[in-house]
Parts: C-alpha cells; sequence; structure tokens
C-alpha cells in the first residue's frame, strides 16, 4: 500500500479582487510541513489579503485552499484546531494582562502544558505579567500575541508581520522559534517586509496586478 501523504496547505488558482482591482490572480502553492514560506511585496500587494483568506476569513476571492487536501471550508472545524493565525489585529485584549490573556487563549485552543509564567519569561515580559496589556508599550503588546507561538499545538502557523514593533534581539528568539517550530513538522506561511537570517523556503513576490 502507499502512503500519500499531502501538503498541510496547498492553494490553488486563488484570485483575489478588491474593489475592482486584482491584487493577486491565479495564485497556485503548495505549504508542507517543515516549510516556511516568506511573502513579500510592496504595501497594498495583497500580501494582508492572502493570509486571511487561507486563514479561512477572506471572502473576496475565487480559487481553492485545502488542509490536507480538503478545502478548508469544508474541514472548518479540525482546521481552526490546527491553525494559530496572528494578523495585524493580534486578538489580545488590552483589558485583561499578558498572564489573563494567556489563560483565555489556553481555553479556546489546544496548548502545550506550559508554565504561562515561564512563556511569558521566554518573550521577555518578565516583570508585566500581572499589568494590564494596554499599559504595555507596543512592542511588549506584540509579544503578548506572539506567546502563542510557544503555547500552540497548531501545525500551521499564519503569521502577518510577527516582527512588527519587535527588537533585535527579540526578532532574533522568534525567527529561532519559527524554524523549531518547522523541524518539528510544522509550517509557517508569513510576511515580513524584513530579510530573515536564514533564507525561507520559499519566497512568495506578490506585486499588484490591476
Ligand atoms: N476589507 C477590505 N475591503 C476593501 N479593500 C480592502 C480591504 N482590505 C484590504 N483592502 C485593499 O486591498 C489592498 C491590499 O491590502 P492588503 O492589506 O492585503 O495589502 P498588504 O500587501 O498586506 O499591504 P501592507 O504591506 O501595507 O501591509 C489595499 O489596496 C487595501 O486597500
Amino acid at each position: 500500500m502507499t502512503l500519500v501523504s499531502y501538503p498541510l496547505i496547498s492553494v490553488e488558482n486563488l484570485s483575489c479582487i478588491r474593489e475592482e482591482r486584482t491584487l493577486f490572480a491565479s495564485l497556485s502553492f503548495d505549504l508542507e510541513a517543515g516549510e516556511l514560506i516568506q511573502v513579500e511585496g510592496p504595501n497594498g500587494a495583497g500580501k494582508s489579503s492572502l493570509l486571511a483568506i487561507v486563514a479561512g476569513l477572506g471572502d473576496s476571492a475565487t480559487g481553492k485552499v485545502c488542509y490536507l487536501n480538503q478545502a478548508i471550508g469544508e474541514v472548518r472545524a479540525q482546521y481552526h484546531q490546527d491553525l494559530l493565525f496572528i494578523g495585524h489585529h493580534s486578538g489580545i485584549n488590552t483589558v485583561l494582562t499578558p498572564l489573563e490573556n494567556l489563560a483565555f487563549y489556553a481555553r479556546i485552543q489546544p496548548c502545550q502544558p506550559l508554565d504561562h509564567w515561564q512563556v511569558l519569561d521566554t518573550v521577555g515580559l518578565f516583570g508585566f505579567e500581572d499589568v494590564p496589556v494596554g499599559q504595555l508599550s507596543a512592542g511588549q503588546q506584540r509579544r503578548v500575541a506572539l506567546a502563542r507561538l510557544w503555547l500552540s499545538r497548531a501545525r500551521v502557523w499564519v503569521l502577518d508581520e510577527p516582527f512588527t514593533a519587535i527588537d533585535k534581539k527579540g526578532v532574533a528568539a522568534l525567527e529561532q522559534r519559527l524554524w523549531q517550530h518547522c523541524q518539528q513538522g510544522g509550517a509557517v506561511l508569513m510576511t515580513s517586509h524584513q530579510d530573515l537570517a536564514k533564507p525561507p523556503s520559499q519566497r512568495l513576490l506578490l506585486e499588484a496586478v490591476s
């Protein structure tokens, strides 16, 4: 018997038109376990739109996005259990503390059994665990969202500009975490305007079509 292994994500013939402008057309690619794909392109090219569509949040696309060879719309619950999406709006509650945000996340998504204090220490938030997130700096707030990269059990990570507002040391730690995730059988689809220290598995360049 031959065992077939499918890509974690396959994007087939995807097109996106917004306000009569084609952002991208006939886009196809696979995201395999172990891979990190960096989506690049100028402001407004459609990178965030692409990531939202892959995360199942877009409503302006034609074509197909599959998770393990099944259309994401047909396996939505299973896909969302295996997906970590961090967008520009990173889904943290600014009234809650970092610890409370992680506790909330751990209630709604499958997580590693890690100590949340330890995770916050890992992302450089030692001493800020109990401070309402709204009182933290932009980079510290982003770190609260990114702490999920240590907690999550999801294999598919879709990350929109994860390095925004993060200092150099933080970017290095983050990049190391992304590659560790890939080595452990996960995959990353991300946007970034900056080059990674280690080249991505694939680069996807978006340039607005019309
Ligand atoms: N909800 C929406 N409704 C209509 N147009 C939208 C919507 N979201 C984005 N757009 C438009 O789609 C285009 C692409 O936006 P998108 O955010 O995907 O670009 P981007 O490549 O991620 O840009 P940046 O590098 O600035 O983050 C922009 O012109 C934007 O105005």
